[in-house]
């Protein structure tokens, strides 16, 4: 059977990071595509030489040619700017819609048929401009965000109960900004709901609440600390693990940035929800009962991708 290929538009902190993964986790053989040259080029270069040392055989290559992705069976789009200290991630969006519009152009051109998951921000926006300048099927184009909120979710909360991360689950949901929901009543230490461990008094609702508002701004966090860029381990680790439900055909339930349909009633945008990932990409779309405190933030959070949207088709009339 042929190698599967993977192809990352964008070879910078995550970029580089996703491809020492995929390598890693035999993924398949790797292009690594950036605008700047010599980047993707001496990054391919330095990591297949990690090959010898920890056994890989990848074929890891740079280029700076779209012509080089072509047949790959999953993208993972990182190209653009990543924000800096000061800066929300809504400023990204003039630069980076013009860099989706490319690199949607790019992908129809010469992969089609690719699994696409974005990273870049705005992520809800930019995820569905991708999707419009690549014109692929909604179900092939999926963004990344609800998996590292959750993540970062389940982290704050293992320390707080002092458990290993491994046992808690949690969905965030919403768009990836100041305005995202996680859920407290889907969060689970070992299917443990974190209410009913309030109320056997391990934590208290105060330290949850400022759990949650830790999350909302943990992108804001690490940005503060880098001060040059944000974070990448954990958004490539993320993204990696949608490649790996989509390639191995896992049917994984992850909170992913997904096109909607009328669902949670909201309409023809994408913003973070459960859903099923398997061969056919975002299979299905899972719909949970929400109390009418996190229904409301969700409409929050929608509102605030609309207005996202509305921005992008202002500056690119194509889109509207
Ligand atoms: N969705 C999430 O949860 C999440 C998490 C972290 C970062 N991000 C976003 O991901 C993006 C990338 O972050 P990073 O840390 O890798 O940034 P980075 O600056 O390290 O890398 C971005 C790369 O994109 C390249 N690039 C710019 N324009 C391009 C184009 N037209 N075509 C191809 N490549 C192009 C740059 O040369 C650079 O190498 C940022 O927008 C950041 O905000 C999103
Ligand atoms: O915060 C950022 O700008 C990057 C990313 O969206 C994150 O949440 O880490």
């Amino acid at each position: 059977m042929a190698r599967k290929k993977i192809a990352l538009i964008g070879a910078g902190n995550i970029g580089g990071t996703l491809a020492h993964l995929a390598a890693l986790k035999g993924l398949g053989d790797i292009v690594l595509f950036d605008v700047v040259e010599g980047i993707p080029q001496g990054k391919a270069l330095d990591l297949s030489q990690c090959g010898a040392v920890e056994g890989f055989d990848a074929k890891i290559t740079g280029s700076n040619d779209y012509a080089d992705i072509a047949g790959a069976d999953v993208i993972i789009v990182t190209a653009g700017v990543a924000r800096k200290p000061g800066m929300s991630r809504d400023d990204l969006l003039g630069i980076n819609l013009k860099v989706m519009k490319a690199v949607g152009e790019g992908i129809a051109a010469n992969a089609p048929d690719a699994f696409v998951i974005c990273i870049t921000n705005p992520l809800d926006a930019m995820v569905w401009a991708l999707r419009e300048f690549s014109g692929l099927p909604h179900n092939k184009v999926v963004g990344m965000a609800g998996v590292l909120d959750s993540s970062r979710f389940n982290h704050f909360l293992a320390e707080e109960f002092q458990v290993s991360a491994k046992d808690v689950t949690s969905f965030v949901l919403g768009g990836h900004g100041d305005t995202m929901v996680p859920v407290i009543e889907y969060s689970t230490v070992a299917g443990i709901p974190v209410p009913d461990l309030i109320k056997q008094g391990r934590s208290t609702q105060e330290r949850i609440d400022a759990i949650v508002q830790r999350t909302r701004s943990g992108g804001g966090e690490i940005v503060a600390l880098l001060k040059t860029g944000s974070a990448f381990y954990a958004p490539a680790t993320s993204a990696i693990a949608m490649a790996e439900a989509y390639l191995g055909d896992k049917k994984r339930l992850l909170p992913c940035a997904a096109n909607l349909t009328g669902q949670y009633g909201v309409d023809n945008l994408y913003v973070g929800v459960p859903v099923i990932i398997g061969k056919d990409g975002v299979e299905q779309v899972i719909e949970i009962e929400l109390n009418e405190e996190a229904k409301g933030n969700l409409q929050v959070s929608v509102d605030a991708v609309k207005e996202l949207l509305d921005a992008c088709k202002a500056i690119d009339p194509s889109l509207a």
